[in-house]
């Protein structure tokens, strides 16, 4: 019995032997090596994601320099660190040979059913321009940006009340908060629903005065924002993880968590959109319909339009329910940890470079005045120039998104190098919106250099919103809601930080993901 063990030992250490010579003969004698970590067989450089996934590249880029390769399991990943690197990426046309990340057979991505649902990824450009047609003809349109600047105010209003209530100078973890406003607002802007966010999130909390939440919403609220979290955490895991590593004794759990909480999500849209049929079957023709986003989904190309002319030969029909949610949970997900996040950042920022704080504030008060009880106007917003500078420069140093993955259809050059097709590749931002050759002094935050007539000049170079065909198409709505949650909340409060001597604490899944910054807010003396 001991023999027979010790043969099959035998032969799966010979096995084992071939396998990995096999692999490193293979590894060394690849065509165009690029710089990088050396790969394990089987895991590739995973180990190394132990590092934050902003961050690691922009270390790999010190080691390196601008153009690395690093492998997830077996497949080859290449990183451009340089702005001239990913010019051939900027190109507008359905035509460029730049597209997303994604196969058209994915198997994480079919796994979780977020292949070719909606715009991330999708690979048939022929939905994809009816989708994009869409934000085009709604979210970025003037029109919409008055009802979201209306969402703003009342969501602002009552995370106010919430704080009255909690007594001046409490101390707030305030990316829970923000978290909550934007998952109530985006939610009000998309389909004119509450979700409670911001209610169950206060009464969470140790207060006398519980606020009154219609039975159920409260749980799930909760959950709902726990799905959201996953759907966006499943886009990244379920692309880049091969199956075997997926379904590892380790991450099989949660793998699985992932694709429960992302088909509560689906359901709950499903079930969202059924009523909102139903509701609108009911009104009368000459009764005017809900002016949000999912009345616009689902009217598009009937006789109850609502949305702007967005018909046109190739795109004259109505979405069907699947394609509804899918767009619908993008929406979502695509609105809410982006813009929360970037106001934890920009406050830190304006904590930390007071002179910045000053000048911002005082900005604020000469375009909007002193008065609290003045509407903020699309007007307003619009005269806000130095508050988006803040914005743009907190966003270059501390990008949001430090990276976004593209593949190229067909065989092309790249520095030099020629990839051949299919090669995936991940555009570094943030090593770009700090490299040397683009920006005097990268470390410093300086809003100043998007100000004036080199601010315009410098903004070409920032890739806050993406690139070339994918580019962000929220890129409006998302300046809008940041310049206007800024102004409402620095034209009445005082905010400080608890502790100045802290680093910023975060993640980073997708984006960068603030998970911790305890504030205190007071009122000003205006
Ligand atoms: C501060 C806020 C935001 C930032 C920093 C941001 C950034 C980005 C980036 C970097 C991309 C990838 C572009 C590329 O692949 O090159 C993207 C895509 C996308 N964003 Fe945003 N975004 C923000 C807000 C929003 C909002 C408010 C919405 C929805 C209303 C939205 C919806 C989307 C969608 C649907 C895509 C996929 C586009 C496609 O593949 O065609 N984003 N965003």
């Amino acid at each position: 019995m001991v023999h027979v063990y010790n043969d099959i030992l035998s032969i799966v250490v010979v096995v084992l032997i071939i396998y990995i010579s096999h692999f490193y003969y293979k590894y060394f004698t690849r065509k165009n090596p690029l710089p990088g970590p050396i790969p394990l067989p089987l895991f590739g450089n995973l180990f190394l994601f132990r590092h934050d996934i902003g961050e690691l590249p922009g270390l790999l880029q010190k080691k390196y320099g601008d153009i690395f390769e690093t492998y997830i399991g077996s497949r080859k990943f290449v990183w451009l660190c340089r702005e001239d690197l990913i010019q051939k990426m900027t190109t507008t046309s359905t035509r460029s040979n730049f597209h997303n990340l994604t196969t058209p057979d994915n198997e994480g991505l079919k796994e979780v059913g977020l292949l070719n649902t909606a715009l991330v990824y999708n690979l048939n450009y022929k939905t994809w321009e009816f989708y994009r047609r869409f934000y085009a003809r709604s979210i970025l349109k003037s029109s919409f940006n008055i009802k979201a600047a209306d969402c703003i105010q009342e969501a602002f209003r009552e995370m106010e009340d919430y704080w009255e209530q909690l007594g001046e100078g409490t101390i707030l973890e305030f990316p829970r908060w923000i978290k909550r406003f934007f998952t109530d607002t985006t939610f009000l802007m998309a389909a004119s629903k509450p979700t409670y966010s911001l209610a169950s999130y206060y009464n969470s909390l140790f207060t006398d005065k519980k606020v009154h939440i219609p039975a159920n919403s409260l749980k799930e609220s909760d959950t709902f924002i726990r799905a959201i979290d996953a759907f966006v955490t499943s886009l990244l895991y379920f692309l880049l993880l091969p199956k075997y590593l997926r379904e590892l004794p380790g991450l099989r759990g949660y793998t699985n968590n992932l694709k429960k909480r992302v088909e509560w999500l689906k359901n709950n849209v499903r079930g969202i959109i059924k009523e909102r049929r139903e509701e609108i079957e009911k009104t009368p023709e000459d009764h005017e319909l809900a002016h949000d986003l999912l009345t616009m989904f689902i009217t598009i190309n009937t006789s109850r339009d609502i949305t702007e002319k967005i018909a046109d030969s190739l795109h004259d029909r109505p979405m069907t329910d699947e394609e509804i949610c899918g767009n619908f949970m993008e929406l979502l997900s695509g609105g809410i940890d982006t813009s929360s996040n970037s106001i934890c950042y920009i406050i830190y920022y304006l904590s930390h470079y007071p002179k910045v704080k000053e000048k911002f504030i005082e900005e604020i008060d000469r375009v909007v005045g002193k008065d609290i009880s003045h509407k903020i106007t699309n007007e307003d917003i619009g005269k806000l120039e130095y508050c988006e500078a803040v914005i743009n420069e907190c966003s270059r140093i501390f990008s949001i998104l430090p990276s976004v993955g593209k593949r190229n259809a067909k065989p092309d050059e790249i520095g030099g190098m020629t990839f051949p097709a299919d090669t995936q590749f991940f555009t570094y931002f943030q090593g770009i919106h700090k490299h040397k050759s683009l920006w005097t002094d990268p470390e410093e935050f300086n809003p100043e250099r998007f100000m004036g007539k080199n601010g315009a000049e410098n903004k070409k170079h920032l890739y806050t919103f993406g690139i070339g065909l994918r580019k962000c198409p929220g890129r409006n709505l998302a300046m809008l809601e940041l310049k206007l949650t800024l102004a409402l909340l620095y034209r009445k409060y005082d905010i400080e930080l608890v502790d100045m001597n802290s680093p910023i604490k975060y993640h980073t899944a997708i984006v960068r993901t603030c998970d911790e910054l305890k504030v205190r807010i007071k009122k000003r003396n205006i």
